[in-house]
């Protein structure tokens, strides 16, 4: 099966990828985690009384997701922490909600721009809705592309007028009422996690809160779904997900919280990698003991590559073998490892097949075809199955790769850099998407610094 990539016509800075030229061994940490900055701000939106995020993500899609919410009417204000990588947030104010529509004829539209953040433009309409008056949500052209059906169609079951010229996709304008009535939708959310995921964070200011029903082909990244579900309660919510595919929100307040954000253990990945590739150590700080993200896959993903994970508190270290083995992985819950594994299998001697992931053509981009055309042009012959990839690896060579506008595959061409002479990634600036300090980080590593 092949797609059609949609490389950049554009030309973009090339960086030359760092060859590792000995095993690394770094201690390190990373930012702090892109789902949980952009839900911790939908839901101080909600919530205001000075809420305060402690240690977010600075990228973006987090200044993005900020915008979001201050052009919706919250005040969110920037005090020192205690991060390594940036200031604090405190909410000073929520959006008006439950504010009668004032007529609005004449409003001018307020704008949100959803850049290439998912996040963005799947969680912010359900808010805009609350709001009183026109919002119009655009974003890049690669936004435009990404499904968003099952979001417009759920407001639109609620009663909320959406304008979208019969696209179902980025731009279109939501005409907030102040208020949503709220009770049962029933939607498709197996191209994306976020169509729940948005609903659910909205509904406890739905007058009579909802009842959301999944009907279709399996949802994927379901660790994505249950983090939604468990920061509503941590903020008061009542949510029950005791049957499969059906959640309920009661209408109520959402509480002021004051909340340290996970560091991104999905983005954490590139780096454990760079263990495996090169046979190093790596050791992650901060890796939580409990959590709902999806790059704690890692922990089982990396094993079947033949690498020794071990805990310590508040650490995970990862020991690469001395040969990578091919794996056979369903990566349905953890869907946006998927480059970064896809890097590793190309790394590994054999056969690799992974599945469960035909959700990745509606991401940043089309990734089951750019994992193709890239890991193909590297040397890893790789062929596209109906939800996954086929990758022949262990036999790489120089090449140019290309990224997408895709920060996943920028960090995708790095790993394949540290142990194949002559990659080059263009545009590694996409990492600010959800880690601008990547180059600088992935330097300090190799230098044993970071
Ligand atoms: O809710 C979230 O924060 C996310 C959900 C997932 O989306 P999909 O379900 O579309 O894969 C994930 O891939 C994305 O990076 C972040
Ligand atoms: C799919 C991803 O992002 P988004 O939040 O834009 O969907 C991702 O980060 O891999």
């Amino acid at each position: 099966m092949t797609g059609t990539t949609d490389a950049p016509q554009r030309s973009l800075p090339w960086w030359e990828a760092p060859l590792a030229t000995q095993p690394v061994d770094a201690v390190l940490s990373v930012p702090g985690s892109k789902s949980l900055t952009n839900r911790y701000l939908v839901l101080g939106a909600l919530a205001g009384g000075g809420s305060r995020l402690r240690a977010p993500l600075h990228s973006r899609d987090a200044h993005l997701m900020l915008a979001a919410v201050r052009a919706l009417g919250a005040s969110v204000e920037e005090i020192p922490g205690d991060g390594d990588f940036g200031p604090d947030w405190r909410f000073t104010a929520a959006i008006p909600t439950d504010t009668p529509d004032a007529g609005g004829a004449a409003e001018a539209p307020r704008s949100v721009d959803c850049g290439l953040a998912g996040t963005v433009m799947r969680f912010v309409p359900p808010l805009a809705a609350l709001t009183s008056g026109p919002v119009r949500f655009d974003g890049d052209e690669g936004a435009r592309r990404r499904p968003m059906g099952a979001v417009l169609d759920g407001l639109r079951a609620l009663g909320v007028e959406v304008e979208d010229n019969g696209r179902n996709a980025l731009p279109f304008t939501v005409h907030g009422t102040g208020s949503v009535t709220g009770g049962r939708v029933v939607i498709d959310a197996s191209a994306s996690s976020q169509f729940v995921s948005a609903l659910l964070l909205a509904a406890p200011r739905f007058a009579s809160g909802l009842r959301l029903e999944h009907a279709g082909p399996p949802i994927p990244s379901l660790p994505h779904v249950e983090m939604t579900v468990q920061v509503l309660r941590e903020m008061g919510v009542v949510v029950d997900d005791g049957t499969p595919d059906v959640w309920t929100v009661e209408p109520g307040a959402v509480r002021p919280f004051d909340v340290a954000v996970e560091p991104d253990l999905s983005n954490a990945g590139p780096f454990l990698a760079a263990a495996l590739v090169t046979g190093g150590r790596v050791t992650l700080t901060g890796w939580p003991e409990h959590t709902t993200q999806g790059g704690d896959h890692w922990r089982h993903i990396l094993p079947a590559f033949g690498a020794t994970v071990t805990r310590g508190p508040d650490l995970l270290t990862v020991t690469g073998p001395t040969h990578l083995r091919p794996v056979d992985l369903d990566l349905s819950a953890a869907g946006e490892l998927a480059p970064t594994v896809a890097a590793l299998a190309a790394v590994a001697p054999g056969r690799s097949r992974l599945h469960g992931i035909a959700h990745l053509r509606g991401h940043e981009t089309d990734r089951l075809a750019a994992l193709r055309e890239e890991l193909t042009r590297a040397g890893a012959p790789t062929t596209e199955t109906e939800d996954g990839l086929v990758i022949d690896g262990g036999d790489l060579h120089a090449a140019d790769l290309h990224s997408y506008a895709d920060h996943r595959m920028a960090t995708f061409g790095a790993v394949l850099g540290l142990v194949t002479p002559g990659v080059r990634v263009e545009d590694i600036a996409t990492t600010a998407k959800t880690m601008p300090e990547f180059a600088d980080l992935w330097a300090r590593m190799l230098a044993g610094l970071a």
